[in-house]
């Protein structure tokens, strides 16, 4: 069916809500407001933003949103139905949702049985009318009011008749749509897509909020679509209570790459994806995943010889949509999987023509790769140690200084405070324009004083070193059993005011693994800075 014959899904997104339940993300005021616009900027349809009464942030979010001059989006508040004992017009909740200025509003409600009697503790009826009056005097004050069937999968499949009710209860309240939530994310494709082909006769426009628990957010939200469902709740990057919500980072794409499916999204706004999903990340402080589907680094990043041989003749080989599609890009990865293929690839993409794929420097080249990723070398995060390889075969890398040893010695000094701070003195011994140079240098562990000593030796000739800075340091013991002897990868990362580079050193010495990548962060900054040698 073409995107025209099927009705427009509604892109509902609640990672300022539900997002903000999942365990280690704790979004400011302030960061809401920028995620907020960055969605609205996505073309989203609604934006959660949160549970207005609940805790001041969300009323601080709430008061600052009216100021948001937001192009697409609008603004929901959620909440819960009236609490019972108390008049929709006298309720706390219903005073502070109404009370956020938001036009549309969403409120959940129980659906299953089991919570009315346990968690609210009231009879059945009663909780239809906690439904039915907090959305109908709801409507009466703002445009859009949805309904959040809370529990609906789990509620209908022991009780179908009681949680068909609530969803009546709701519609004739007068909510715009009927929400129905897999709350505990526990709900396999097809039982879902049951349940709801059951529900579809009630008339009224139905919506979809799922959760992660079995994996399955992403695939059972799709799965609504297809069985009737036009409103879809998710999160970016799939944050959310517990194992998260469904992924709409995902959803997105899939419905309309794979399904076809009208959304207010164009294909331009699509390509926004990659940036959001990253944003989101950073302001939640969360890693954004390597292998996250469309969006993260290793979407397409092809690693294994075959694969890249063949995307080089035709991406669609081994890449399922072209990844400018949704802001991302291909990526080819040298390793010990490499071919040649990967190899000119990487040539290429230094700007390096004309390398002949037979030519025996590749092979060496090659041969070298390999042999230093099976002693623990890792290239994937140290793209400058493998470009120094790269210069070197070729024969462009030039000698800019020769290493002829380090020394450094630790020391933890006992105070008559008694406190006993460590310290470090590194001496290291280079011969530079032709000169032995001999210097030594303090910091407050090793590799600080390492770097410093290297630095203060090469300053006179190569002051651009002073720039060097250290911003990432990760080690690894690779898996060689060996206890506290074990060979360890240091993987740092460095950055010189405008670029950022990696690099790797190996040993079973981690000072000297540190030592060997920082010399390489050395080197490559002078390649790259087209430094003469002396
Ligand atoms: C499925 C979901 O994700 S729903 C959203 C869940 N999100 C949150 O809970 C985050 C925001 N929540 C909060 O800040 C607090 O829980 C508040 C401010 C809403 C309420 O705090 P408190 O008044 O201290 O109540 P508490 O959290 O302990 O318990 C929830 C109360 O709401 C009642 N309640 C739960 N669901 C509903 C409902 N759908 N309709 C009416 N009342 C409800 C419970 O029965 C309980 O009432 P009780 O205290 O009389 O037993
Ligand atoms: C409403 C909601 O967040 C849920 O049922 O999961």
């Amino acid at each position: 069916m073409s995107a025209q014959a099927h009705p427009p899904v509604v892109l509902y997104d609640t990672t300022l809500r539900d997002g903000s339940q999942s365990e280690d993300v704790l979004f400011s005021a302030e960061d809401k407001l920028r995620i907020a616009k960055r969605l609205d900027a996505l073309g989203l349809d609604y934006i959660e933003g949160g549970w207005p009464g609940a805790n001041p942030k969300d009323d601080d979010f709430f008061r600052q949103a009216k100021q948001l001059k937001l192009q697409k989006s609008r603004i929901t508040a959620f909440g819960s139905t009236r609490r019972a004992g108390s008049k929709v017009e006298e309720d706390q909740v219903i005073k502070g949702l109404l009370g956020s200025g938001a036009q549309v509003i969403t409120v959940f409600g129980k659906s299953w049985d089991l919570h009315v009697s346990r968690a609210l503790g009231i009879p059945l009826a009663q909780n239809l009318e906690l439904i039915f009056d907090t959305i109908r005097y709801l409507k009466r004050h703002v445009d859009e009011v949805f309904y959040d069937a809370e529990h609906f999968f789990d509620g209908y499949r022991r009780n179908p008749e009681y949680a068909r009710q609530t969803l009546q209860a709701a519609y004739e309240g007068g909510a715009d749509a009927l929400v129905l939530c897999d709350t505990n994310g526990g709900t396999m494709v097809e039982d879902l897509r049951r349940m709801i082909g059951e529900v579809t006769d009630l008339g009224a426009p139905l919506g979809i909020h799922c959760h992660n628990d079995c994996e399955l957010a992403v695939a059972n939200s799709l799965a609504a679509v297809e069985a009737g469902v036009t409103h879809i709740q998710g999160t970016i990057n799939g944050i959310g209570e517990r194992c998260g919500n469904a992924n709409l980072i995902s959803i997105i794409p899939n419905l309309k790459f794979k399904m076809q499916r009208s959304l207010t999204l164009d294909d331009e706004d699509l390509t926004q994806l990659t940036a959001v999903s990253r944003f989101v990340n950073e302001m939640a402080n969360r890693p954004t995943q390597k292998n996250q589907p469309y969006v993260g680094v290793s979407a397409f990043a092809h690693k294994g010889g075959i694969h890249v041989s063949a995307v080089l003749k035709d991406a669609s080989t081994y890449e399922h949509i072209s990844p400018d599609l949704v802001g991302n890009q291909q990526r080819v990865l040298v390793s010990e999987q490499a071919g040649r293929s990967n190899l000119i690839y990487k040539l290429e993409e230094l700007g390096i023509e004309g390398v002949d794929a037979k030519d025996p420097r590749l092979t060496e080249l090659l041969l070298d790769v390999k042999e230093l990723e099976h002693q623990g070398y890792q290239f994937d995060g140290a793209d400058a140690s493998f470009q120094l390889r790269v210069w070197k075969a070729l024969g462009e890398l030039p000698n800019y200084f020769e290493l002829l040893g380090f020394r450094v010695i630790d020391e933890r000094r006992v105070r008559k405070d008694g406190q006993h701070p460590m310290g470090a003195e590194a001496t290291v011994k280079m011969r530079v324009a032709g000169e032995s140079v001999h210097l030594v240098a303090e910091g407050a562990g090793p590799v600080d004083a390492l770097h410093k000593a290297l630095s203060k030796a090469l300053r006179r000739d190569y002051p651009m070193v002073t720039e060097l800075k250290l911003e990432d340091f990760k080690v690894r013991i690779l898996g060689n059993r060996k206890g506290t002897e074990a060979t360890v990868r240091v993987l740092i990362e460095w950055y010189d005011g405008r670029c950022r580079w990696g690099t790797v050193g190996v040993s079973d010495h981690i000072i000297a693994a540190s030592y060997d990548a920082m010399v390489e962060a050395v080197k490559y900054k002078l390649f790259k800075d087209k430094v003469k040698p002396v």
